[in-house]
């Protein structure tokens, strides 16, 4: 594995002006040259582009410096920064968490807004999204493990902020993720779609859950199926998988599953779902056509989640295969 502590130290002075092929020499850069997105308690900073569309705000080292200084704060809080990793365009990439600052007064120093992570899901495009919510995810990381869970002594970071130790015994620490199933079923004519309550009104998504200890990726799917709509599911495949930062850091593992023409009899725990329904071709494709999330006293639709979800990428594939 990388040491990024040695990738930080290994600094070139200058950018280079061609893209490097490995990751290695991609990632010899520095904090002073690398582009850094700011959070608020966990919310990331977004500016309006001139085409109205949202992206992440991100800053160069000075900038953050002039910024710090001006609401009057200690630079020092620069060295809080965690190393993302580093652009298509071989520029280092970092987050910062600003949230001992004023919120407002940070906002209107960088011509932005602290968005919620879940609402700034369906404001970013797909590229940015996935850094945005990997810079939540560490940075939560870093917030939640400031303590060793053995000792009780305090943790310190590596200077890139891919791990901590326990300053008593030495214990490395790892950023963690909690590996959750998610899953397209079909009975071959439609597909299954689920919704919590706690989901935007409207929105259906493929059926998730997370493993058991102990479970693989296909016992953790075929329970999760049984309990949340007491179907049995007979074929699976693999699709992808997704970093997804709700509840705290999760690995989503994509799969589609086919149940038994014969054998669609739903049986929802609305414990866990409030509603979870077979789905036609015809109506996926008006769903799909929801541009955004209807607003309050519009009619009630059926939308599915934004284009960057794995969810997403589930259903898309499903419709694809049906028109083959
Ligand atoms: N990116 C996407 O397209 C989608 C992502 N998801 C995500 O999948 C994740 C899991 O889906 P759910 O249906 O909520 O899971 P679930 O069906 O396992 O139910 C959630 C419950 O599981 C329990 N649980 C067990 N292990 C847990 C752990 N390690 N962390 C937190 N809770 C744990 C908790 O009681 C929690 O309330 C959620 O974080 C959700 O945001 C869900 C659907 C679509
Ligand atoms: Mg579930």
């Amino acid at each position: 594995m990388l040491n990024p502590l040695r990738i930080l130290l290994s600094a070139t002075k200058s950018l280079p002006t061609r893209r490097c092929s490995g990751y290695v020499s991609r990632m010899r850069f520095t904090l002073q040259s690398g582009r850094i997105l700011l959070f608020h308690r966990l919310s990331p900073l977004l500016q309006r582009t001139e085409r109205g569309t949202f992206r992440p705000a991100a800053f160069n080292s000075s900038d953050v410096q002039l910024i710090l200084e001006r609401l009057g704060s200690d630079r020092s809080l620069l060295k809080e920064a965690v190393l993302l990793g580093c652009s298509e365009q071989n520029q280092a990439e970092f987050c910062l968490d600003l949230g001992e600052l004023d919120q407002a007064a940070v906002e209107e120093e960088c011509e932005g807004n602290f968005v919620d992570l879940r609402k700034s899901f369906f404001l970013l495009t797909g590229a940015e999204a996935p850094l945005v919510s990997k810079g939540q995810a560490l940075l939560r990381w870093h917030q939640t493990s400031r303590f060793c869970s053995a000792t009780g002594q305090p943790t310190h970071r590596n200077q890139a902020g891919s791990q901590r130790v326990c300053s008593s015994t030495g214990t490395i620490y790892y950023p963690k993720m909690s590996p959750v199933v998610i899953v397209l079923v079909s009975d071959g004519k439609r597909c299954l779609l689920g919704r919590q309550a706690s989901f935007p009104r409207g929105m259906y998504s493929a059926l998730a859950g997370f493993c058991d200890m102990g479970e693989c990726l296909e016992e953790a799917l075929c329970r999760e199926v049984a309990e949340e709509v007491g179907l049995e599911v007979q074929r699976i495949s693999y699709s992808s998988s997704q970093h997804w930062p709700f509840p705290h850091s999760s690995f989503l593992l994509g799969c589609h599953a086919s149940v038994s023409p014969a054998h669609t009899q739903l049986n929802v725990d609305v414990t866990e779902l409030e509603d979870a329904r077979w789905f036609s071709l015809e109506e996926i494709d008006s769903a799909l056509q929801v541009r955004s999330p209807p607003r309050r006293g519009d009619a009630p639709v059926v939308w599915l989640p934004p284009k960057h979800t794995i969810a997403r990428q589930l259903i898309t594939e499903w419709t694809d295969r049906q028109r083959e």
